[in-house]
């Protein structure tokens, strides 16, 4: 008999409990919740440790906000798009090596302004009129200034403020530092750009930590080939079941025992959980017992942002070869931008992407009317722009298997709130790019979180049984791709 099927009951009775452990006693279990980087980092570490890993997804596929899209022939990345630290200390560096994928490299260590340096940018207003590139780097260099002055608005207040009302006191006290006309609006185009790093509008950004993350080295590049061909490679051979929503996670008597919609249990020694923050806040998992008070503070203390993309592809390319076409206009919340995919894969393809209020507002469109939303910027900028032969529409906020894109610090997070999120329960345990150590929101962190939560449990487990000094916990296949081959760069 399968061991999931001895709780078809829901009881976890004395004796049922007693024939789960003889059966479980030669080979630990791990029930590992979701099927995004963290979740199959996690079971791949203990897959490789000669665990027995069970992987609930609730989605048909795996990577979770990782969805490399190949239905305009061509890898286009929906979800997370960019490695962030074009290193050899990124972790998925020995991956991405092994793997031969290549990397775009949109910026470099200097870049101050996020993903993309300024030579790259095409700025246009909403009449369709060209930025002229002097002024773009102007108020990029008063962009820095105001950020720099915001940092002593930082260490004169104790208590924590938004982005936004720290800017608003430095332009008050620094009345030169305004822009007018044009140069404002290319100001809130770099304010816009700022959101789109935290997937938040300005008001909502915490101003003592908006800065403090660890950034790695290198700059970020673009996963020419798509992140997909990471997931793959780490999800082989694992047992994954797919379409298996969790809805209740049981613990006691050294057990988990995992619910998913439709009554199916699954019983394990222990159980990673690496669902979105967004599927914790909404409370759509309820535990047994519940969750402790200073759990469920540290997931409301910590925000989900949201970003969408609209990707346009076209039978010819009618746009200047830069990076990003950016719309520049009064307010950063009607600032947006495309990302030209031409130059950093050689495939017609644009992709508009939009974050924080507007990333919701965009998905109460349907997918027509965001594509002609979109295709209406374009033709204020290119008004020979042709209609796309396809069009892709993402949905992070309202996709019950995400509900938003990924965490970021609300205005007043207390300090110990990412070692709360991460502190394990028992026998469960915490994944997910929101408990990342130091790289939150990002792909790399979601999946140094995922190894770090498998190697807890790993510990967890083998103390219990007595067997810590006889299994060894490092995993082979990671030392194996430890190779000397190069990192594949282009546009040094
Ligand atoms: C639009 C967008 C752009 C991004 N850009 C970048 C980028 O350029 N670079 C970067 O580094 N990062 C980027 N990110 C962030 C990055 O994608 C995430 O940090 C990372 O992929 C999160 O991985 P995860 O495993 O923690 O979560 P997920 O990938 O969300 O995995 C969690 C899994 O749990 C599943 N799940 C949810 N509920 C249940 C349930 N009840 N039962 C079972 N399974 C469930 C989900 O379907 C999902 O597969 C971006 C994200 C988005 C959305």
């Amino acid at each position: 008999m399968d061991p999931e099927d001895l709780f078809s009951t829901n009881l976890i009775d004395g004796t049922i409990a007693s024939r789960i452990e003889r059966q479980h006693r030669s080979r630990p279990s791990v029930i590992v919740i979701g099927a995004g980087i963290s979740g199959v980092a996690a079971a791949r570490s203990l897959y490789d440790a000669s665990f027995k890993v069970t992987v609930l997804e609730s989605r048909d596929r795996v990577g979770g906000r990782i969805h490399t899209d190949y239905s305009f022939g061509c890898p286009v990345d929906m979800g997370a798009s960019w490695l962030h630290g074009v290193c050899n200390e990124n972790p998925l560096a020995p991956l991405i090596r092994g793997l031969g994928l290549t990397l775009y490299r949109t910026s470099g260590d200097n870049s101050v302004l996020y993903d993309h340096d300024l030579e790259s940018y095409m700025l246009f207003n909403i009449n369709g009129h060209q930025v002229p590139q002097q002024t773009v780097i102007e108020v990029g260099d008063t962009f820095k200034r105001i950020l720099e002055e915001t940092g002593k608005v930082r260490d004169e207040n104790p208590d924590d403020m938004s982005v936004s009302q720290a800017i608003s006191i430095v332009l008050d006290r620094h009345p030169e530092l305004r822009q007018q006309g044009l140069a404002h609006e290319v100001l809130q185009w770099f304010i816009c750009r700022m959101e789109a790093w935290f997937a938040a509008d300005a008001d909502m950004i915490s101003l003592k930590t908006w800065d403090q993350e660890h950034v790695l080295t290198g700059g970020h590049g673009l996963m020419v080939q798509g992140y997909d061909p990471i997931i793959k490679s780490l999800a082989k051979d694992i047992d994954i079941r797919l379409n298996h929503r969790v809805t209740k996670i049981s613990s006691g008597y050294n057990k988990v025992m995992v619910t998913v919609e439709g009554g199916r249990n699954f019983v394990a020694d222990a159980a990673i959980i690496t669902v979105p923050l967004g599927i914790l806040k909404a409370n759509l998992i309820e535990f047994e017992p519940k969750l402790p008070d200073w759990k469920v503070s540290a997931i409301s203390d910590l925000g989900v942002g949201n970003e969408n993309k609209v990707a346009l592809r076209f039978d010819k390319v009618f746009w200047p070869n830069v990076e990003l076409l950016g719309i520049v206009a009064p307010t950063s919340y009607a600032c947006g931008y495309f990302l030209n995919l031409h130059k950093a894969t050689g495939h017609p393809v644009l992709v508009y992407m939009a974050a924080g209020r507007f990333a919701y507002d965009l998905e109460k469109l349907s997918d027509e009317s965001a594509a002609e939303f979109v295709m209406q910027q374009l033709k204020n900028m290119f008004p020979d722009a042709c209609e796309p032969v396809q069009y892709l529409v993402s949905r992070w906020g309202t996709d019950p298997n995400s509900l938003g894109c990924y965490s970021y610090d609300l205005v007043g997070k207390p300090t110990d709130v990412y070692d709360k999120l991460r502190a394990p329960l028992g026998n469960l345990f915490f994944g997910g790019e929101a408990v990342s150590l130091d790289n939150q929101g990002s792909v790399h962190g979601a999946y140094s979180a995922g190894v770090m939560a498998a190697e807890n449990c790993q510990t967890h487990i083998l103390e219990k049984q007595g067997q810590l000094e006889k299994i060894p916990l490092v995993s082979l296949r990671h030392e194996m791709l430890e190779t000397s081959i190069p990192l594949q760069i282009s546009r040094m």
